[in-house]
């Protein structure tokens, strides 16, 4: 769609007459279509002055004066080169080789990751039996990360969600079984005429996560003590 209106105070061809002129294009008004006041011409007086002409010469000079820069399809269509497309941005068969990241337009395309076989997971580098036994691809059709293009976010955050949903099962069973052999401690102190709540332990705990995870780690570590000995 072309940038007509905004803050310019242009009016497109099909506006009705009633939106404006263009500043420094007014001219006499169309006899035919008040719509076509500002266009310099005369209308209706030669010949080629049809509302045809009217239209076309009114939109090239909107165009010739517009405010801002036109979109790249627009640009490529007014200059007649929409027909030879330029070609895509060549993947470099070298490992890890850097791709243009300039665009059709020329402008300087998103950054992207480097080329990985598994974007989330970095601890696992195993390859299945099949990826190794089924003949790739990738001579063909490039992959989006070899071929300059950036990695669908939408893919990248659902593999990562995965990822986050498993280390999350992990630290509640973790926690459950910290809950468990704390409470083993607690019992065998009980049991022989001590309390439950050991400060100078606790304390060690703390500094561990604090030092660890600075303030945050201790206020975590206070969660899991409450959750192992409850409040105190
Ligand atoms: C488990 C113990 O008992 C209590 C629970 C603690 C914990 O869950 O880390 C620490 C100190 C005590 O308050 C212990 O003394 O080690």
């Amino acid at each position: 769609m072309l940038p007509f209106g905004g803050s310019s105070g242009r009016v497109p061809p099909s506006l009705p007459a009633t939106a404006g002129s263009p500043a420094g294009t007014a001219g006499r008004a169309c006899p035919t279509d008040a719509r076509h006041r500002w266009c310099r011409r005369p209308h209706g007086t030669g010949a080629g002055h049809t509302v045809r002409h009217a239209c076309v010469h009114g939109l090239l000079v909107y165009l010739w004066h517009r405010p801002v820069r036109l979109p790249w399809v627009v640009s490529r269509c007014l200059n007649n080169r929409h027909h030879t497309p330029p070609p895509p941005p060549r993947a470099d068969p070298r490992p890890g080789a850097a791709v243009s990241r300039r665009g059709p337009d020329g402008r300087r395309a998103a950054p992207t990751a480097p080329a990985r076989s598994d974007p989330v997971n970095t601890t696992s580098t195993a390859t299945t039996p099949s990826a190794a036994t089924t003949p790739s691809t990738d001579a063909v059709e490039p992959s989006p990360a070899a071929a300059g293009a950036a990695p669908d976010p939408e893919r990248v955050i659902g593999e990562a969600r995965g990822r986050i949903d498993e280390l999350d099962a992990r630290i509640i069973r973790l926690v459950r079984e910290r809950m468990e052999v704390s409470s083993r401690i607690q019992h065998a102190r009980i049991a022989a005429g001590g309390r439950r709540v050991h400060l100078s332990r606790e304390m060690e705990v703390l500094s561990r996560f604090r030092a660890e995870l600075g303030g945050p780690g201790t206020t975590l570590a206070m969660t899991l003590l409450e959750l192992s000995r409850g409040r105190v």
